[in-house]
């Protein structure tokens, strides 16, 4: 399995180019499934996560075809398969999207139960409950969700008590093709939700309200193909700001979108970073300085993503000061803070906040993480650790970050893949 080889760098200089979002991505390759027209999608991350849903796509018959590394072209009239195996619903949990496209279009689905994964027990009651009330039929059987309906999905008023970033893609997808009007309330606001519904509406979907948490789609009969731009990767871009702050660099993200970023930029100013904006790029200077260390809280958009949860308890491991982070959204996500540990952190996990005292030195570790974000956390401690950091099982950083080694290479890092 591969691994990277980080040594102590110099302060991180120069640009860096920002992928398509992961997190957009995912939904909006399975939008295919709702039209028997070619749907094009421009900006897709090269990513393992990616490959995953185009296998599972191909796997139920859909016409996968790449037109370069980031452009694909789906077409589903060629669908044979509703299911959705375990073989690969195990290895990405956003396979539970297929779920309400699949009824909407087809009136059946079988697809694999995702299993807990390491941040969480992640449950998938609000994408069930949602299309039971849009009259879906679900039974969970020998691990697999079964669902059906007899007709069309009817548009319905869902509440969901819980905001769900998969669970308003799901049921606003479904809905895209139900039969009348759905409410979704207390629907999740993030920027890839926005980005779906625009995809979707320029599709001949009837959306409104993206980005807002009341969200009201007028069902219709039909959708057609679409030529799409992912947005930019807003949690990559995240990662390597703090990268570049812990190094006391300074570096510019081409091809980002700053307005995604709000939470994020307004920690690493409290951290001492200048940071400037242009309409799709973003500038961090620290100045020389190292950071301050920082405490926050993560929330559902516009509160500080989970997803950069982790990037910033290493920030504070190496910053002046103590931070305080708090994790609120998945109930298992400091698996970084062993592993940061054993680095020579100083970090006292006290309920669901981790407390860093920051110290000017970390020490290379051999290290491994069993998750995305953990895992840029360690890469990002090994640029700043004195001697050298081996980061095992990087296929979690593989499935979120397109090149990292060669990205964070570029800007100066010390850093290779070691292929094995
Ligand atoms: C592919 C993708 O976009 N993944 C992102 C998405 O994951 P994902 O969509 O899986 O995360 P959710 O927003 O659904 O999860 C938020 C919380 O709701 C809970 N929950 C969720 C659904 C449900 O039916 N019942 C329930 O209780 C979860 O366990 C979690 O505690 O949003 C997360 C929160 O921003 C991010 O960390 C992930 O990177
Ligand atoms: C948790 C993440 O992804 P997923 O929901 O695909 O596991 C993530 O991107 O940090």
């Amino acid at each position: 399995m591969d691994k990277l080889v980080i040594k102590k760098s110099p302060a991180l200089q120069g640009s860096v180019t920002i992928s398509g979002a992961k997190n957009a991505a995912l939904p909006l390759l399975i939008t295919c499934l709702l039209t028997d027209q070619q749907c094009r999608f421009s900006n897709v991350p090269n990513l393992r996560d990616i490959n995953t849903s185009l296998a599972l796509l191909a796997e139920m018959g859909v016409t996968v075809e790449r037109e370069d590394d980031n452009t694909v072209l789906l077409n589903a009239s060629t669908l044979n398969s509703i299911t959705a195996s375990y073989e690969l619903v195990r290895t990405m949990r956003a396979s539970i999207l297929v779920l309400g496209p699949l009824l909407a279009k087809h009136g059946k689905a079988n697809v694999s139960l995702p299993g807990g994964c390491a941040i969480g027990a992640r449950p998938v009651n609000l994408h069930l409950t949602g299309l039971e009330k849009m009259g879906a039929t679900i039974e969970v059987e020998e691990g697999y969700i079964r669902a059906n309906v007899n007709g069309r999905l009817k548009g319905a008023r869902i509440f969901m008590d819980i905001v769900s970033v998969g669970a308003t893609e799901n049921l606003m997808m479904a809905a895209a093709l139900a039969d009348g009007e759905t409410i979704l309330e207390n629907a999740a606001r993030e920027p890839e939700i926005v980005d779906l519904a625009a995809c979707l509406n320029s599709m001949g979907a009837k959306i409104e309200g993206a980005g807002t948490d009341n969200i009201r789609i007028q069902g219709v009969a039909e959708l057609h193909g679409c030529d799409h731009q992912v947005l930019p990767d807003r949690i990559e871009t995240g990662t390597f700001l703090v990268a570049a702050a812990v190094t006391a660099g300074k570096i510019r993200c081409e091809k980002a979108a700053p307005e995604t970023l709000d939470a994020v930029i307004d920690k690493l100013q409290q951290a001492g970073a200048t940071i400037t904006t242009g309409d799709d790029w973003i500038e961090l200077d620290m100045k020389g300085e190292l950071p301050r260390a920082v405490d926050l809280k993560t929330a559902p958009h516009p509160g500080f993503p989970t997803d950069m949860q982790a990037q910033f308890v290493t920030l504070n491991c190496v910053a002046e000061g103590t931070g305080v982070v708090t994790e609120t959204i998945f109930e298992n996500r400091f698996m970084h803070v062993p592993e940061l540990h054993r680095m020579g952190a100083d970090i006292a996990l006290e309920g669901n906040s981790a407390v860093s005292k920051g110290k000017s030195h970390l020490r290379g570790a051999p290290v491994m993480a069993t998750d995305l974000r953990a895992s840029a956390s360690l890469v990002i401690a090994g640029l700043v650790a004195d001697g050298e950091t081996t980061v095992n099982r990087i296929y979690h950083l593989d499935r979120g970050y397109e090149s990292i080694e060669t990205k964070l290479g570029n800007l100066g890092a010390n850093i290779q893949r070691v292929k094995e």
